[in-house]
């Protein structure tokens, strides 16, 4: 057997995801049967070199990682082969496009930027530069989320028909208001991803859908404290192509969350994802006849790590075989996910504050 590739990766920043990303960038990857590909952190970066080098001293524990005060010294590194943006939303345009115009593939954490036209403009600069280029939906690239395709797509359930999903975390809005509006943290754009991805796996995935667009329609409630969305329902209805189907997606910040997650409806069927929606571990089918339940299933997954190592995978096999997007999470599902999310901001009556949005044409 030939010897796997090793991939190697420049962290930018010292967030709290770079931390878990890392922890499982670092796991032996042969515990998730992957011989092909292995991921080695050459290079970190933070706006503090002693940051960088303490991340690395109590993550990484590697001497061959170089510690950078900045992030365009990562961009810059020859042993680095991919960037991993963990910056606050707000950043993440300019950091992605600083390392594509450096010639950088990147994976970029989700909410991939702030809106639609920034996404264009990420997209046609990896072309131009050759790069590969993907957000950070973890979750699409979980083995849950590949079985929960299988059955979804294969028939026994019938046509999809409605479906429910929330992601809501309780960040204690009354007390901290730490959500503020100007470093970017907004719970559409930061929760709203997770309900999201399972209508795009189970609705515009579908192969009745054909990749049509659906129909958008939102209504937010916002946090007097800061201004910012505190409570956001979205509805999608996907009816263009050979599908009638409707996501009905909420996310909150100021409630617990429900279990399970989301509820998909076919005609012969439910399948219900176990919360939290970003990560499950589990998923049941119930067939139903006539109405009644007749046979009910329940698949459980599990693997060594938080389950972030799937998309590196990912994204290193897709460099290596010279693609400059996923086959499973491509350019044009986070555009998908940024149009919606500008429609209901839109309807919502939500307006950045300047200088958020980098690119508005
Ligand atoms: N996939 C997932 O499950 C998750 C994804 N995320 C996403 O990851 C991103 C980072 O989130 P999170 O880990 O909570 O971030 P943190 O607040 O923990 O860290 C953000 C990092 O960005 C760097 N940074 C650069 N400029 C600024 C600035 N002006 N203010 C603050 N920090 C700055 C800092 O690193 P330094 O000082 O080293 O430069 C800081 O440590 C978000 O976009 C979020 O949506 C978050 C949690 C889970
Ligand atoms: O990606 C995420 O998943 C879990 C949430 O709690 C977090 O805020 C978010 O960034």
């Amino acid at each position: 057997m030939s010897e796997p590739l090793v991939f190697r990766w420049g962290i930018i920043s010292t967030a709290a995801i770079a931390t878990t990303f890392v922890k499982d960038l670092l796991v032996d990857p042969k515990t998730r049967g992957v011989n092909d590909v292995v991921h080695k952190v050459t290079a970190v970066g933070s706006r503090d070199t002693a940051k960088a080098q303490e991340f690395i001293d109590s993550v990484i524990k590697d001497k061959s990682t170089k510690a950078y005060g900045s992030y365009a010294e990562v961009y810059a590194d020859k042993n680095v082969d991919v960037i991993y943006v963990a910056t606050p939303h707000t950043l993440h345009y300019e950091n992605s496009m600083d390392a594509i115009k450096a010639k950088k593939h990147v994976l970029c954490e989700k909410p991939v930027t702030a809106n639609a036209h920034e996404v264009r403009a990420l997209v046609a600069a990896a072309k131009e530069n050759n790069v590969f280029f993907m957000e950070a939906m973890w979750t699409r690239f979980h083995p849950l989320s590949l079985e929960f395709k299988k059955i979804a797509e294969s028939g026994v359930l019938g046509a999809p028909t409605v479906m429910h999903a929330d992601l809501s975390v309780d960040f204690g809005i009354k007390n901290a208001p730490y959500a503020g509006p100007k470093i970017g943290w907004w719970p559409l754009l930061d929760l709203g991803p997770y309900p999201l991805v399972w209508a795009i796996m189970a609705l515009f995935e579908h192969p009745d859908n054909k990749h049509s667009k659906p129909a958008i329609t939102g209504a937010m409630l916002k946090t007097p404290i800061t201004g910012v969305d505190r409570d956001t329902t979205f509805t999608l209805n996907f009816t263009e192509a050979n599908l009638s189907a409707q996501a009905i997606l909420s996310c909150s910040m100021n409630t617990t969350g429900i279990d399970p997650g989301a509820t998909i409806r076919y005609e012969k069927g439910i399948i219900k994802i176990a919360a939290p929606l970003y990560c499950p571990q589990s998923f049941t089918v119930q067939y139903l006849e006539k109405g009644k339940v007749v046979k009910e299933e329940t698949r459980i997954f599990e693997y060594v790590g938080r389950g972030m190592h799937f998309q590196a995978d990912e994204v290193a096999r897709s460099v290596r075989d010279g693609k400059l997007e996923s086959d499973l999470w491509g350019h044009i599902k986070c555009l998908t996910e940024m149009e919606i999310f500008d429609e209901v901001r839109r309807q919502g009556g939500y307006v950045f504050p300047p200088g958020v949005e980098k690119v508005t044409a």
